[in-house]
């Protein structure tokens, strides 16, 4: 008996209702797989099951955030060579951005292992994100599809509606334009915005634009669900509902608790040195690789910035470790007040480290909630198009961050970064007091401690309506 079949009859032999059971089935990137697996921690708090599908090779990674393994049981699929994709390749990590599209076609080429793994599990609800043909295996196979979207409703109203579909050659102005009835005036197109949303017209995956893609996933689902909160984003959350004219079902924030606890000997030791408050933590997620001269010119903001700093980035472009990245004399220069670290580090919990102060971010949907559960200053350098548009909700709508300029290139200059960094992290400057009162207001609102539950049991009622109607 392979381990599928066994944990098949594991899950049969726990509950033969088989009424509360959900497949989770993410896109092959760990800003995807993370919230993702957050969820079905909080829907397994609840009772319920989760059969969760991803390549082979990131399950390690993933099963130390497993807080229920005896509900939440991992499927691992093998991820089909696609030409153009290095040998092995399964993940957003493995790949640099532009064989994105591919990834996706592998994605797409699981669908028989999917199909045959639903067929013997038989949930009653499947949760998938850019997999558009989740909904037909639904049909065929009496499961209920939910389109769940991992980042804002915000980007999704701005770039992902019926209203206005983005297709390859539309002109700068038309770009520039929001969909007809779009319910806001702070989060709006923007040029460099503009430059990323080009890209939902771009192939992604087996031929398919990310628009259609993406557009096309909500419209055939059952519902839409949202990683976010009426408090955050309400008018989007509308605004998406009317666009597709079903239920939207909101899972609230969805983080884990108390992140402090489980934070590693060497991280806690080495932030422990420094004062409460004092030390600029830089992370970008799981898919940015920066060109070497930029990671560079990061690099010697944090030193100009005279602060400790805890800089967790992928190697750039072109090189194997960080090491080769590192500019000359810097680390003589800057010594044991900053480390640069070129793997995976535990972010939740170093952010919940009272020496840290200060958090610059791509502000990746995980990363955004991240940051405002903590009590860092924010500083946002966004690159994606999400991240843009999560960027202008923290700092136009809600105002509880900063942006750091770029230059008209986009290049980020260490004097700009310095000065970002510097404006929040002075505590007599006025900006530094407003984005702080504002982001312990919202943090009240956002984390209070009845809200994510409440969240959650309607996401659950909400999904068991499905089921009736
Ligand atoms: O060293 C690291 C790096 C990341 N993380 C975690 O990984 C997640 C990263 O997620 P996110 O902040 O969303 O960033 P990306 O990995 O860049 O996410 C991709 O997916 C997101 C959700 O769809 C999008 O918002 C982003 O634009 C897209 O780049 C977060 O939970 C981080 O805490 C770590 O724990 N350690």
């Amino acid at each position: 008996m392979g381990l599928n079949e066994k944990v098949c009859k594991k899950l049969e032999m726990a509950d033969p209702k088989n009424s509360n059971h959900v497949a989770m089935f993410p896109w092959f990137g760990f800003g995807h797989f993370i919230p993702f697996l957050h969820l079905s921690n909080k829907l397994a708090e609840k009772g319920y099951k989760v059969s969760y599908l991803l390549p082979k090779g990131a399950q390690p990674k993933l099963s130390q955030l497993n807080q229920h393994p005896n509900l939440i049981h991992f499927f691992p699929l093998v991820v089909p060579h696609v030409e153009g994709l290095p040998p092995g390749a399964e993940t957003c990590s493995d790949v640099p951005y532009p064989l994105h599209d591919q990834l996706c076609t592998a994605l797409d080429l699981t669908r028989d292992q999917v199909k045959a793994i639903l067929a013997v599990i038989k949930p009653n609800f499947v949760l998938f994100d850019v997999a558009y043909w989740i909904p037909a295996l639904g049909r065929e196979l009496g499961f209920k599809s939910v389109m769940y979207a991992t980042v804002c409703a915000a980007g999704h109203s701005l770039r992902l509606v019926p209203a206005m579909k983005i297709v390859k050659g539309m002109s700068f102005e038309e770009m520039m334009q929001t969909p007809p009835g779009y319910p806001s005036s702070t989060v709006v197109p923007r040029p460099d915005e503009v430059a990323q949303a080009r890209s939902l017209a771009e192939e992604f995956g087996s031929g398919l634009s990310k628009y259609d893609r993406l557009v096309t996933s909500k419209e055939e689902s059952d519902a839409i669900a949202l990683r976010t909160c009426r408090e955050f984003e309400g008018p989007f959350i509308d605004y998406m509902a009317q666009q597709f004219g079903k239920p939207v079902l909101l899972a609230g924030p969805v983080l884990p608790e108390d992140p402090l606890s489980q934070l590693e000997e060497k991280w806690h030791k080495w932030l422990s040195k420094f004062e409460a408050g004092s030390v600029v933590f830089c992370a970008f997620g799981s898919q940015i690789k920066l060109k070497k001269n930029q990671f560079q010119e990061l690099l010697l903001a944090f030193e100009l910035s005279g602060l400790p700093f805890l800089v967790a980035l992928a190697p750039p472009e072109g090189c194997s470790t960080i090491e080769e990245a590192i500019p000359e004399g810097f680390e003589k220069r800057v010594q044991a007040k900053g480390w640069v670290y070129g793997d995976w580090v535990p972010q939740p919990q170093i952010l919940g480290h009272p020496s840290v102060g200060c958090f610059v971010s791509h502000c990746g949907f995980s990363s955004m909630w991240e940051a405002l559960q903590s009590d860092c200053q924010i500083v946002l350098a966004p690159h994606l198009g999400d991240q843009i548009v999560n960027t202008m909700l923290l700092v136009k709508e809600h105002n509880v961050a900063v942006e750091v300029e770029r230059e008209g290139n986009g290049w980020i200059s260490k004097e700009n970064l310095n000065k970002a960094i510097k404006s929040v992290m002075d505590n007599s400057s006025e900006v530094a007091q407003v984005v702080k009162s504002n982001r312990y207001k919202l943090k009240k609102v956002l984390f209070d401690e009845n809200m994510q539950e409440s969240y959650i049991d309607s996401f659950t009622m909400n999904l068991q309506a499905l089921l009736i109607n």
